[in-house]
């Protein structure tokens, strides 16, 4: 048994997820993590919301809230979008939890006590308009790197490139739209990235089986243009972790909060923290390489907008600390998923929202089609026909069909109850020999987290079964032998139970309404198949499920792409 510590990017809190967000960080993260724990590993599963900065602040002023209680009801909404997807968090925890105020503001003073924090003072745009200095985020522009004309102050979503405001053509305010922005003096706290850059440099060369996608961007802020660069970690606001605490070594920080990227990834090590007073859990042995966390292997999911904050940023904090905190061991990036033609957004209310999707289908469907087409070598594309094409193909007409045949069938002709033991014939020693292989091949793309390869094998095991059915005919040999047809039927219930176990962490309620019609509760994983395909012994009992999948119909798919084309209210 191997210990895995998890996380997923932490949602920002002001506003639903779309289904972009979903499955490039949360949804993959909970694959892997059912995935090693149906293999019997100890995993710490760790998600949370991302409260501070601006557009909290913003968007609970739009809902007339204190952004404290906007926070902690959004916070809610959202834990109860995740469960209804079925995501498997050991903890879904709160940037602004104390233990995070605490742990950022213990990570700002040992990175100052290491020289590794220095003042600037520098000019900020202010906006007369709105009386106040404006963040980032709130600032847009063109981008000068690829001309996007949405780039935002701080990044630009479409290129990803790091940006400060002044370096945007045409800025303008968000809030008000306003372009009378002037430059104002103000002291902030810098990280001194720079400092670090070497040896981010050789930590990054060592990770030969990254993802591409995550060195690459990793390389391009270490090495692109003048090197990576000192960041400012603190802003003009009031709502975050203040930068002003006992201990703090650097003073006039009065009325100032670090910066939302500076306290959200220590909420991964804050949000076990959180896990572990709720629970009464030892948070530090999966944290601190002193305390037990040496065998630890730790893994980040995220989109590719997030993976300079994860490979420089987080990775400073942690080194740069001195201290013996764990350091990230993968990190799974995702590009990015397209809705229909365009961009998923939540700003412009463009695409799919979580709630809308579990609005109108079961969480597996969405599991199995997002997951099945994860955008991992290139961006993809979410179409209703493509959507509609692949529920019904994969999940009604292989798994589900095949489910429903053989239960059926048994109960027609045998009774509820596994009709004969499992003998292996001619046939399906020659389906276990195929299963095996793929059975290796599907457990080697899960270990390596290839998402859709991963799918693409678990269907392919489901496909197996389908075409043995098939060959095998029970229906015609029970005219003619009734002991071969039962023998048939015995081992077609045990491989459903094993594709139970095997799909589970796709798709987990099919799983669960599997094995509750089989009567089982063996989740055990098939190390040695010529065990687990006996695992239901003749006689035992069991039920018909419910129809496991239903079909998408024309008539829904069209009015679904029709309510989605227009923007969320
Ligand atoms: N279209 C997309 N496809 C895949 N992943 C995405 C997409 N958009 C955002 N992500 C990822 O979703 C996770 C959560 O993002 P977050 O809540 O910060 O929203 P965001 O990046 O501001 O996106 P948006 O502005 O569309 O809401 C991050 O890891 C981010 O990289
Ligand atoms: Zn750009």
């Amino acid at each position: 048994m191997a210990r895995h510590l998890i996380t997923s990017a932490i949602p920002y809190i002001n506003g639903i997820k779309h289904l972009g967000n979903l499955v490039g960080s949360q949804l993959p993260a909970d694959l892997y993590a059912r995935y090693l724990r149906g293999r019997g590993h100890d995993v710490m599963f760790i998600c949370a919301t991302d409260e501070h900065g601006t557009p909290a602040e913003l968007a609970a002023a739009k809902a007339g809230k204190p952004v404290a209680d906007y926070c902690a009801e959004m916070h809610d909404v959202q834990a109860e979008i995740a469960a209804g997807f079925r995501l498997s968090f050991d903890h879904f925890g709160r940037s602004s939890s104390p233990q995070n105020h605490a742990l950022t503001q213990h990570f700002a003073r040992v990175l100052g006590e290491q020289g590794l924090i220095r003042e600037v003072t520098e000019k900020q745009m202010y906006s007369v308009a709105d009386g106040r200095f404006l963040p980032d985020r709130y600032i847009e522009g063109t981008c000068p790197n690829c001309g996007y004309t949405s780039a935002r102050g701080d990044q630009c979503d479409n290129c990803t490139k790091q940006l400060d405001p002044v370096d945007l053509i045409n800025p303008h305010s968000v809030i008000s739209g306003s372009t009378d922005l002037e430059m104002r003096e103000t002291k902030h706290l810098f990280l001194r990235q720079s400092a670090m850059k070497a040896k981010l440099a050789d930590w990054i060369d060592s990770k030969t089986d990254w993802p591409v996608l995550t060195t690459s961007i990793a390389r391009k802020w270490l090495f692109d243009g003048e090197g990576l660069q000192d960041r400012g970690i603190t802003r003009d606001l009031s709502w975050g972790v203040p930068a002003q605490f006992e201990g703090a070594p650097w003073a006039g920080m009065e009325g100032k909060v670090f910066y939302v990227w500076f306290d959200a990834p220590i909420e991964y090590i804050a949000g076990t923290q959180e896990w572990a007073d709720a629970t009464g859990g030892d948070w530090a042995r999966w944290w601190r390489t002193d305390k037990g966390a040496e065998d630890v292997t730790y893994t980040q999911f995220m989109g590719k907008d997030n993976v300079p904050f994860h490979t420089l940023g987080f990775p400073v904090t942690i080194l740069g600390s001195g201290e013996p905190w764990k350091l990230v061991d993968y990190i799974k990036s995702f590009n990015y998923l397209n809705y229909d033609g365009g961009q998923f957004s939540t700003s412009r209310g463009r695409g799919v929202f979580m709630d809308q999707a579990l609005s109108i289908l079961p969480a597996d469907y969405w599991r199995w089609w997002l997951l099945s087409h994860a955008p991992e070598s290139a961006d993809a594309e979410f179409t209703w026909e493509n959507f509609q094409s692949s529920v019904n193909k994969d999940l009604a007409d292989v798994l589900g069909n095949l489910v429903s045949r053989v239960t059926k069938f048994c109960n027609a002709k045998f009774g509820l109850e596994v009709p004969s033991e499992v003998v292996l014939g001619e046939r399906e020693t020659a389906l276990m020999a195929q299963f095996s292989e793929g059975l290796a091949a599907y457990v080697k793309a899960m270990d390596a987290i290839q998402v859709r390869r991963s799918a693409e094998e678990l269907r392919a095991l489901w496909v197996l079964g389908n075409e043995y059915l098939q060959a095998a005919a029970p229906w015609s040999v029970v005219k003619t032998d009734e002991a071969a047809a039962r023998g048939i039927i015995a081992f077609a219930l045990n491989l459903i139970r094993l594709y139970a176990v095997l799909s589970r962490p796709f798709i987990p309620d099919a799983a669960q309404a599997i094995m509750t019609a089989l009567d089982c509760e063996d989740w055990s994983w098939p190390e040695d198949l010529d065990t687990a395909i006996r695992a239901l012994p003749a006689g035992h009992r069991f039920t018909v499920p419910e129809n496991l999948f239903r079909k998408i119909t024309d008539e829904e798919r069209e009015d679904w792409a029709k309510r989605f084309a227009g923007r969320r209210d």
